[in-house]
């Protein structure tokens, strides 16, 4: 199910005309929604004796966006669908606006919780017409008027000629934007997406996820989006819960995920990393790439320092290494420098290449802001 801008038009019925293949509709023109705010408390789930959610305390504010990150596997999907009402919690509640909607002796029934939902795989029914897939969520109100709300929410997605036609005539990218429309049309006030974008070209996928905010943030839905990807959470998100083990490990900003991350796990999920383990001492950790401080580290402590391949500068005053490998990646420049002490070479990222190359001997000296000190792991 690749989805790009050829296969888009060329696949246009004859009535539709293809430049609005790729346009979206107006903005301001999504219904609007009363946000609310969604609560977990002590959220654990369970298939049969394996354990997926952990405890999972959470607020998410009326109207905010918050992406649920971590690897395959987490749990992320699992409370995506105990939110939704298709999978029940083994133990606590969660609440909107304050009132339990699943929790020991609760289970409103999906349909009921005012949620729309978006699934990776669109989810679409391939033998209704796109207009019937996009109402599917308004059976309750009468016809005539789901068929308005109906097409006002393929119109917002830029697809209000596509109506009668069937899922298997539109590409991915339109398979999605049908998607999002089903999910906004009832105006739930709250929406949950997994992995909306998994499925999008590379090249179209920048595009459709600046326009599902947009939209996200027209409807003033609270959304919880799941992804694995950190630059699209860091994108979609005002706040970013990254899971590990069925646990929610740091919830914060981008920036304070990305600044501030609780370990070294969570520092190495939105950058790579140089690692050495070393021991604080008079301050300071003493690493192949230089000393760098320890901060609140208590004298003595087993650390490991994290340093971000963008923080490392060469040339000038510093520890003195080689080039032992040079790698062009279009907006950056790979450098790996053989250091003393080190059987890994440094990683060094500069913004277009240095005039250096692989046998030449550099200094490279480290930038403060750059560099994570984190008790000592042993992975
Ligand atoms: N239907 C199921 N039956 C048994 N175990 C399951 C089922 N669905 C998920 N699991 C397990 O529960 C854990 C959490 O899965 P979940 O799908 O929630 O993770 P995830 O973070 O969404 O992963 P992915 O990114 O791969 O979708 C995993 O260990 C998974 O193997």
């Amino acid at each position: 199910m690749t989805a790009n801008i050829q296969s888009t038009v060329a696949k246009s019925p004859e009535s539709a005309p293809s430049l609005e293949r790729t346009a979206w509709g107006l903005r301001g023109t999504a219904g609007v929604t009363i946000a609310a705010r969604l609560g977990f408390e002590g959220v654990t789930h369970h298939y049969g004796s394996e354990v997926s959610l952990r405890g999972i305390d959470l607020l998410v504010e009326p109207g905010e966006v918050v992406s649920l990150l971590g690897r395959s596997g987490c749990g992320k999907t699992t409370l995506l669908r105990v939110t939704a009402g298709l999978e029940m919690p083994s133990g606590g509640r969660v609440t909107i606006n304050g009132r339990e909607i699943a929790g020991p002796k609760t289970h409103v029934p999906p349909e009921k919780r005012g949620i729309g939902l978006m699934f990776q795989d669109y989810a679409l029914f391939p033998h209704m017409t796109i207009l019937k897939n996009v109402i599917y969520g308004l059976a309750s109100t009468p016809r005539a008027e789901a068929e308005r709300q109906g097409h006002r929410a393929l119109a917002r997605v830029g697809l209000e000629g596509f109506a009668s036609a069937y899922p298997h005539e539109l590409s991915g990218g339109e398979q999605q934007r049908v998607a999002l429309a089903r999910a906004i049309a009832p105006r739930p006030s709250v929406l949950l997406m997994d992995e909306p974008f998994s499925g999008l070209d590379k090249r179209l996928r920048d595009h459709v996820r600046d326009e599902t905010l947009a939209i996200i943030r027209e409807t003033r839905a609270t959304c919880i989006i799941v992804t694995h990807d950190p630059e699209e959470a860091m994108r979609m998100s005002d706040r970013i819960a990254l899971m590990r083990s069925g646990r929610l490990l740091q919830i914060g900003t981008a920036r304070d995920l990305y600044e501030r991350p609780i370990d070294l796990y969570a520092a190495r999920f939105f950058s790579e990393m140089n690692e050495f383990n070393g021991v604080v001492s008079h301050g300071g950790v003493e690493t192949p790439a230089g000393i760098v401080d320890a901060g609140t580290r208590s004298e003595g402590s087993a650390v490991t320092v994290g340093i971000r391949p963008q923080g490392v500068r060469l040339g000038g005053e510093g520890v003195p290494g080689r080039v032992v490998g040079h790698r062009f990646l279009g907006e950056v420049d790979l450098y790996d420098v053989a250091v003393d002490g080190s059987d890994v070479p440094v990683k060094v990222r500069t913004r277009g290449p240095l005039p250096y190359g692989v046998g030449d001997t550099v200094s490279i000296a480290l930038e403060a802001r750059d560099v994570l000190v984190f008790d000592k792991v042993s992975q």
